[in-house]
């Protein structure tokens, strides 16, 4: 399977169409070039030049096959140089080229002649594929669209995991750009309220991506991708930017920016607003209808995100999974719920509560350390109490921990040993503060249950009938979120229904499963 292909078109209706074929091929990048006129065109330049129409005609022509893209699960970029200028006939891409397509039939010398000519990054021993796939219809012109172009041309956005939605805001605005297009890359200052906003890309990342996406749209122009920390970024301080492109959905951005920008004396923007026409195909019902960066985070949970790292210290089998997340972050259900699927479930909480009863030498350390006040009228320890002390106190809080998680892992190794006993392979160690503790080295790798913070706390009060501040100092004595899933190699979410959790499990159980075949591991062992 080669991993980079160019599709070259002649009539961008044909797209959805010829990628079945192309997807036998190829793994994951397809660049497209569209020839709005013959190949021969583009192997020998008519001399003088034949005058080109204004590149914005080319928007519904883009659009139409960004949109047959999709569901396709391949990084499409739709390549714009040609389009705005047919004497650029050398196609420059960042990646090169193992594989080239061709909608058409051509002879042999025809497409030789292309790698030879067009290319300036082509992998040695790059193959050529004519795909016969004759169509009458003709290519969309848009004879409606807005012809002028603009030296400088400014957009904004999140732009997070890159999707088609993205890359048909970029190319409209490449299309009507001459010479420089500024970029505003929301940092992680305004992505509190965005769905798994833990998900997102790093700002330097997904600035990254951002370029080398501009890059191969069009390697002609001069691109400044920045981070904005307001909704505004530059758009109200320089004065050379000509047009804004903007969805949709943020029009009543764009109007805003220009009334900033006429307080300020500066020249209004032109503002050209691009109706996305993407129809998104659902793969959760818990997605949003249009293609989206919030669907694609969505759609990472219950998947596994990295290799787990290695732990020499640790026999192959049982494999180990911690199973950790914040408080009220519902991994109790998923433990539960992977117990059902043939999983040995430690509930490390409730092991830590048998440490306290009547005769444990903890107890006696705790009353020594903590005082009576812990203890309830029958001499017991009241968990309560105590929980009220340790977790408005990082100090006490510490000193429990110092005082309990000895003990509590040589009893959990104890519950290991077990299960193993009794069969199970597969082992999930529940602890809400596992990474807090270090016990992540004693687990093949570890999964994350998450909610955002607000919603944790809707929870506490509900289910602990605990107030506001209390809710949030509990949450405030375990790591964020963030700090939480660097690690992990699967992330799960109960923040939406019953039923979405569930699913969830399942996948990533599979998962596991796949990944424990496929790295031999746990061999000849019933899961
Ligand atoms: C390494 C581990 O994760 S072991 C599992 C966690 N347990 C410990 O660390 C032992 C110390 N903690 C305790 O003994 C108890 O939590 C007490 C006594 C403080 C309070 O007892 P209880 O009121 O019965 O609460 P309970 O034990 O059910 O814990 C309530 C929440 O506190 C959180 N919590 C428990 N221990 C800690 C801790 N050491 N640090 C931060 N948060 C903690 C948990 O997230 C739990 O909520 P969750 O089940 O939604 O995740």
């Amino acid at each position: 399977m080669a991993k980079t292909g160019l599709l070259v078109v002649t009539n961008p209706s044909r797209v959805g169409r010829v990628l079945p074929d192309v997807q036998k091929y190829l793994l994951n990048k397809l660049y497209i070039q569209y020839l709005p006129t013959r190949l021969s065109r583009l192997l020998t330049p008519p001399s003088p030049p034949v005058a080109a129409p204004s590149p914005a005609v080319y928007s519904r022509a883009v659009i139409g096959m960004y949109s047959q893209t999709l569901g396709h699960n391949l990084d499409v970029a739709i390549l714009l140089a040609y389009l705005k200028d047919p004497t650029q006939t050398i196609i420059r891409t960042k990646k090169s080229i193992d594989v080239v397509f061709f909608d058409q039939v051509l002879s042999n010398d025809e497409m030789n002649a292309f790698l030879k000519k067009c290319l300036a990054n082509v992998s040695a021993g790059c193959a050529v594929v004519s795909l016969d796939n004759e169509s009458s219809e003709t290519p969309p012109v848009d004879t409606d669209a807005n012809e002028a172009m603009y030296d400088n041309v400014v957009l904004g956005g999140t732009f997070d995991r890159l999707h088609a939605g993205h890359k048909i805001l970029l190319s409209e605005a490449v299309l009507r750009c001459r010479r420089k297009l500024t970029v505003g890359v929301t940092d992680e200052s305004m992505l509190k309220t965005k769905c798994l906003t833990e998900l997102i890309a790093s700002c330097e990342d997904r600035i990254a991506d951002v370029l080398e996406v501009l890059q191969d749209l069009d390697p002609n122009i001069e691109y400044d991708v920045v981070p904005i920390s307001d909704p505004f970024g530059p758009t109200i301080r320089e004065p050379s930017f000509e047009m804004i492109v903007v969805s949709e959905e943020t029009k009543a951005g764009g109007l805003k920016v220009n009334e900033a920008r006429e307080a300020k004396s500066l020249k209004p923007l032109v503002v050209h607003s691009v109706d996305l026409l993407v129809t998104q195909i659902k793969q959760e019902q818990e997605e949003e209808d249009k293609v989206s960066s919030g669907n694609l985070r969505l759609r990472v949970l219950g998947t596994r995100l990295k290799k787990p790292e290695a732990r020499p210290n640790l026999p192959p089998s049982p494999y180990i999974i911690g199973l950790t997340g914040g408080i009220a972050s519902g991994k109790s259900s998923i433990g539960r719920r992977l117990e059902e699927m043939g999983a040995g479930l430690i509930d490390c909480d409730s092991l830590a509560h048998t440490l306290y009863e009547q005769g444990q030498p903890i107890k006696d350390k705790m009353v020594e350390f903590f005082g009576k006040d812990i203890l309830d009228a029958d001499g017991e320890i009241n968990r309560k109490a105590l929980g009220l002390l340790v977790f408005n106190d990082k100090a006490k809080l510490t000193a429990l921990n110092n005082m309990v998680w000895p003990a509590l892992w040589e009893r959990t190794q104890h519950e290991i040993a077990k299960l193993h006993a009794s069969g199970k392979n597969i082992i999930v160690v529940e602890a809400a503060v596992l990474l807090q503790a270090g016990w992540e080295q004693y687990c093949h790798e570890y999964w994350v249950c998450m909610i955002p913070p607000d919603e944790a706390v809707r929870r506490l009060k509900r289910r602990n009938n605990l107030p506001e501040d209390a809710a949030r100092s509990r949450i405030a004595a375990q790591p964020s979120n963030s700090e939480q899933i660097k690690g992990a190699t699967t992330i799960l979410s109960t923040l939406w229904t019953y039923d979405f959790t569930q699913r969830q499990v399942i996948r990533a159980w599979k998962h596991l499963h796949n990944y424990l075949e496929e790295a031999g591991i746990n061999k000849g062992n019933k899961l």
